[in-house]
């Protein structure tokens, strides 16, 4: 069975239609990397539909499987961007997911050690969640690769392993966080930030985390825990801090196997892809005519999409 015979997404192009999905939800879940902005740059009408949904009293967070930055990176941004009042707690960027994870699920003592493969956005979270990260940004790391280099003795004091997106990616950083990968038979946990295979980034399409994080499952030959979208357990840290209740919540993002699958998993009210990262209308039609495991599909097929969610406020206006 192709998609086509069994959900058939609809595309947002009137005014009706839009105000509909506003007045329909009490509370956004968004995407924010291919939503809200293509790295620095913020996309057209995105600003002045978040003020429209201020002005209807929605409530919104952010969910990013972006680790680069910490939660303060994040509202400086929003910040600089002309987004008012975006604090700490509307953003769920994965290097906080995976510091929160580490305490509250892996039992991690406060103090430990931690490897880090990935920016300081992970390295800034571990430290706000009492953690002593090593490894990432260490200048040291830049080093050409020396098999007798110092920082090669595994420090036995390491208690856990996260890997995320990072481009400082290099051999010395590989071979380092592979010796902590397999140190004590395999015995700590890995942490991945995210699944995600590229992401758009101003014209051109990026290597992104889950790019990272595979290399080291396949070199290390282990699983590792994934903290960020489609994960549920994600989900579940966000619902429980906003109180969100799931029959009222929409999840707007713009990929299909880590955003939208996110909504779908979670049971959340609907799911809006936008056509402005890393989806093209191409790609979802292709997607939407070639037959895939029905279960499969069925669990990354939004039930509506837009071009832009900056579009909406041109739609209503
Ligand atoms: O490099 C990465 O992993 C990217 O930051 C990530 O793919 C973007 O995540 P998003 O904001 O689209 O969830
Ligand atoms: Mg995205």
């Amino acid at each position: 069975m192709t998609v086509s015979e069994s959900i058939i997404p609809t595309e947002i192009t009137s005014k009706e239609q839009a105000q509909k999905l506003i007045d329909e939800h009490d509370n956004f879940l968004f995407d924010c990397d291919g939503v809200i902005w293509l790295d620095e740059k913020l996309i057209p009408g995105v600003l002045q539909t978040i003020e429209y949904l201020n002005s209807k009293n929605k409530r919104y967070v952010f969910v990013t499987n972006n680790s680069s930055k910490s939660r303060q990176d994040y509202v400086e941004k929003f910040e600089r961007l002309g987004f008012k009042g975006i604090t700490k707690d509307m953003i769920y960027p994965t290097c906080y997911a995976a510091a929160f994870n580490l305490k509250e699920h892996l039992k991690v003592p406060e103090g430990s050690k931690i490897w880090v493969l990935g920016d300081s956005g992970i390295e800034d979270e571990l430290r706000e969640a009492k953690y002593i990260p090593v490894g990432g940004t260490d200048p040291r790391l830049n080093e050409p690769f020396d098999p007798h280099h110092e920082l090669l003795k595994v420090d036995p004091d390491v208690r856990a392993v996260v890997v995320g997106s990072t481009k400082d990616f290099n051999y010395m950083r590989i071979a380092l966080t592979l010796q902590y990968l397999l140190h004590d038979n395999k015995g700590i946990p890995f942490v991945g930030a995210n699944i995600d295979r590229s992401y758009p980034s101003d014209g051109l399409i990026l290597p992104a985390g889950g790019s990272v994080v595979n290399y080291m499952q396949y070199t290390a030959d282990r699983d590792f825990i994934n903290v960020g979208k489609p994960s549920t357990t994600l989900l579940d840290v966000i619902l429980e801090h906003s109180k969100f209740e799931k029959e009222k919540t929409i999840m707007v993002g713009d990929t299909l196997y880590t955003d939208i699958k996110f909504g779908i998993d979670g049971q959340l009210a609907n799911s809006l892809l936008v056509l402005s990262g890393g989806t093209t209308k191409r790609y979802f039609d292709s997607f939407l005519t070639t037959s895939y495991k029905e279960e499969e599909t069925r669990s990354m097929t939004p039930l509506c999409y837009i071009e832009s969610f900056g579009d909406i406020i041109d739609l209503i206006n």
